[in-house]
């Protein structure tokens, strides 16, 4: 898949950088330290893969860098795109794209409306909605789906309109949480090709984190292994 601009595109791609990071709990008297002066740059179209055992504190590292890490860490760091410093924006000011290992679909809404929702609406000034989805839905071999009920779609059709609808929200980086681990091994296989192939097509700087070596393999980037303290 090559490199493309797509329709309303928002922005040029920046890395996302973290600089500086420490991460600690505090819990029963004890302080722990999961992140200690943490630096990471992930250029546009990489994907850096942190692995580690369960516990370690991947998933508090991509809710640090979404803006939504609970109130329970102690946090010094910074978290970067490119020059601009989102490390007190809310997270809906942020434009980073999240997967996980539920693929979170509305259940109430149809699938084209799924993949409608996070459309901005800056993109939606300057291209036709309809067009965009029915764009997305083709992109996922799943054309002629728009109005059907996700609830009718097979793990992995779901699992495509997920990625696709997350790319529509035009984010600026991607943060991959375990987004493969529920999947049977060959819908697995086909399912990392698609979103890593779409990732680096949108030319996002992108962070997985899993515990499995094949999705690190499989990405093809800097593999990183915690516990880094
Ligand atoms: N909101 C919270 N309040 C207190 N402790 C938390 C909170 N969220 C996570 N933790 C603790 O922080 C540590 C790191 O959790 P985290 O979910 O980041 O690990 P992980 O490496 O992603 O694990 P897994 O692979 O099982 O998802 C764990 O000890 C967890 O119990």
């Amino acid at each position: 898949m090559n490199t493309h601009q797509r329709p309303g595109a928002a922005q040029a791609p920046e890395p996302l950088i973290l600089k500086d990071l420490t991460l600690s709990l505090f819990r029963a008297g004890v302080n722990r330290t999961l992140f200690n002066k943490f630096d990471l740059e992930i250029q546009p179209g990489e994907i850096t893969t942190i692995m580690g055992p369960s516990g370690c504190g991947k998933s508090s590292l991509l809710s640090f860098i979404s803006g939504t890490l609970a109130k329970d860490f102690t946090v010094d760091g910074r978290v970067c795109l490119g020059q601009r410093d989102i490390t007190d924006s809310p997270p809906e000011q942020r434009h980073i794209g999240m997967l996980f290992q539920e693929d979170l679909l509305f259940p109430h809404l149809s699938v084209g409306e799924n993949l409608g929702f996070g459309i901005p609406a800056v993109v939606r000034q300057k291209t036709d909605r309809k067009m965009l989805i029915e764009q997305a839905l083709e992109e996922a071999g799943l054309s002629g789906f728009a109005d059907q009920d996700p609830a009718t779609l097979s793990g992995g059709q779901r699992a495509r309109v997920a990625v696709m609808r997350t790319l529509l929200s035009r984010p600026s980086a991607l943060l991959l949480d375990e987004p493969f681990s529920k999947l049977d091994s060959a819908l697995r296989e086909r399912f990392r090709t698609f979103v890593f192939d779409h990732a680096r097509a949108h030319n996002l700087p992108t962070l997985l984190v899993t515990h499995d070596p094949e999705d690190a393999r499989s990405a093809e980037g800097v593999i990183l292994n915690m516990p880094f303290v």
